[in-house]
């Protein structure tokens, strides 16, 4: 029940963030013993590179605290969808923090809204949603993968957050979201291959009163034929951006610089062969003096996909 609510302590049951170093971080579950895959009923010992952590050992530990495992140490932290994005199970790919953080921004997902998702996928996004609109919205999750659909279910109960949203087995590209929804949603996000063949149904789902869409496609293709739909069904503010880091590196470097104090000289015919300096002398590195510098690293996290987002605006019939 870790994501409900901010804790103090470690209970059994919990999912608990074991946090080594920022690049090296595990999701355990708080319980002394696991069921091995021959079925056995065994001590729940979980190894890490700084060697191994009894399971047992944390549970009533305040959360932040430090443990010991057996050749290091390691901290335990509360999960956060942020967190949770870092270390949960890949059953798909999934959406990260950068363009999560613009999603909801863009989608205005706030407390008490209603958001419908397609596909659940690995349910990194839902937690996001779910933070947000909690503990008076909800939200619809979809995805047609039916094994997909149940261990999200199954997560989010574990995860004391079932009250907050349904999650459905079903194509929504042939079937639309369940009619119950029809006109009840503030926000639709799609995170599918063909989301063009989902949009009217995105329309019919948000509400008279209107709504935000946004689609996450990989390629621009995809975002093209979605706003072609969204077009054609009226909708507006239609925007499609990316969502990039550009990081910048701050340093002290010692730099060679040339002295370019000849050029202040007065050039006379007379002087000019005393005052200038050759042009292989002008050239060379008189002395290393420190600077402050700003530069772009090696490598940088390229592209993810196309955000495109929509307004719904209201009184539009849905005839
Ligand atoms: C990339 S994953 C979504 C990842 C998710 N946004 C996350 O952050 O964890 C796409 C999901 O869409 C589901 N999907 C694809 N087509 C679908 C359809 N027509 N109806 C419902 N789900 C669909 C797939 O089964 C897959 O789980």
């Amino acid at each position: 029940m870790s994501f409900l609510k901010p804790k103090t302590h470690i209970e059994q049951g919990d999912i608990v963030i074991l946090y080594l170093s920022v690049n090296s971080m595990h999701a355990i579950e708080a319980v002394p013993t696991i069921v091995n895959k021959k079925g056995e009923t065994i001590q729940h010992i979980f190894q890490t590179n700084y060697g191994s952590l009894k399971v047992e050992s944390i549970i009533g530990v305040e959360y932040g605290s430090r443990v010991e495992l057996s050749k290091g140490w390691a901290n335990v932290l509360q999960p956060t969808p942020e967190l949770w994005t870092q270390t949960l199970p890949h059953r798909t790919q999934i959406i990260y923090t950068p363009d999560i953080s613009m999603i909801l921004h863009q989608l205005e997902v706030r407390p008490g809204a209603v958001v419908i998702e397609s596909g659940t996928g690995s349910g990194s996004l839902s937690h996001y949603f779910l933070r947000a609109l909690k503990p008076t919205g909800h939200l619809h999750t979809f995805d047609f993968h039916e094994a997909r659909a149940d261990q999200a279910r199954d997560e989010f109960k574990r995860h004391g957050l079932a009250a907050f949203v349904t999650v459905y087995h079903r194509d929504v590209c042939n079937l639309g979201f369940s009619s119950e929804l029809d006109g009840a949603a503030d926000a639709v996000f799609l995170d599918l291959p063909a989301p063009d063949l989902a949009v009217p149904h995105a329309f019919k789902a948000l509400k008279l009163s209107g709504g935000r869409f946004c689609s996450f496609s990989p390629c621009i293709e995809q975002s093209q034929r979605c706003i072609q739909e969204l077009t054609k069904l009226g909708f507006n503010e239609i925007c499609s951006m990316e969502v990039l880091q550009q990081e910048s590196v701050i340093k002290t470097r010692s730099l060679p610089v040339v002295d370019l104090e000849f050029l202040k000289s007065p050039k006379t015919n007379e002087t000019t062969a005393q005052t200038t300096p050759s042009a292989e002398e002008s050239k060379t590195p008189k002395e290393l003096k420190k600077y402050l510098t700003s530069s772009n690293p090696q490598t940088l996290p390229g592209h993810t996909g196309f955000l495109t987002f929509a307004t719904l605006p209201p009184n539009i019939p849905k005839a």
